[in-house]
């Protein structure tokens, strides 16, 4: 299997506090990751880092053979691209803004996307509600064709049957090479639909398993498994 994500030593920190420690960790191409975690155990942090949001760390993150942050931002779709987006633009002006920014950048893709989410793309960003938001976000995150998507909390405020709706769908929209990596703090939610789990405590990755070794080894579901983890790191 190809590795699409290698990260090799990583130190990061902000404003002389430490947030991620040595952090070493290969993905293969064509996976759905669950990125878990406490509050505050660095999740987004990491995935800023991978995106190239994030400057200014020791070690090394190659994304399909890209390194330099510019050829990085090239192959990651974010799902933090409504940072600093005008509240008053309309949700089909942003679109096209992502259209002209991202070569990969597929509109009737998009289209596809916020007519099955059913949203009003002639609506103005700050009119949305948090989850319409949220599922505006995912249709453009999901709209390029990159190789590696990266999910920081997409379903926060996501209605249950539409997050239903979303997580079946993802398999079927997400390119079959490209590898998916989702932050959610409602682990059973996602569980089923992921290949394996990475989860950060304490500025460290304690863990990396795939699924089908959590449930058919270690004979519990991921949320379990992660859960007695984490309270084993805790001990
Ligand atoms: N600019 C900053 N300066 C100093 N510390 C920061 C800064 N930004 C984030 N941190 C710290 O980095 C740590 C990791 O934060 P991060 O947002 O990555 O965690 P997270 O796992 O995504 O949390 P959550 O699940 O609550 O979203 C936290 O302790 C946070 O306080």
């Amino acid at each position: 299997m190809t590795d699409l994500l290698q990260i090799e030593h990583l130190d990061y920190q902000r404003n002389y506090h430490r947030i991620l420690t040595d952090i070493n960790l290969t993905l293969p191409a064509g996976q759905i990751v669950g990125l878990l975690g406490a509050n505050g155990a660095g999740k987004t942090t990491l995935m800023r880092l991978i995106a190239g949001v994030a400057p200014h760390f020791r070690g090394s993150i190659t994304v399909a053979g890209a390194t330099a942050i510019a050829a990085r931002k090239a192959v990651v779709s974010y799902s933090a691209l409504l940072a600093g987006a005008p509240a008053n633009a309309r949700l089909e002006q942003l679109a096209l803004f992502c259209e002209r920014l991202y070569p990969d950048f597929a509109f009737a893709h998009f289209q596809q996307l916020a007519t099955e989410f059913a949203l009003d793309c002639h609506a103005k960003l700050s009119t949305l509600s948090k989850g319409n938001q949220r599922k505006f976000t995912i249709a453009l995150t999901l709209a390029r064709r990159s190789q590696l998507y990266l999910l920081d909390e997409p379903f926060d405020g996501i209605d249950s049957m539409t997050r239903k709706k979303i997580l079946a769908g993802i398999i079927q929209w997400k390119p079959d090479a490209a590898t998916m990596v989702i932050s959610d703090h409602h682990v059973g939610d996602i569980a089923n639909l992921l290949d394996s789990v990475v989860i950060i405590k304490d500025q460290r990755i304690v863990a990396h398993e795939r699924a089908d070794t959590i449930r058919e080894t270690h004979h519990q579901s991921i949320e379990d498994y992660y859960e007695a983890l984490y309270e084993e790191a805790q001990s």
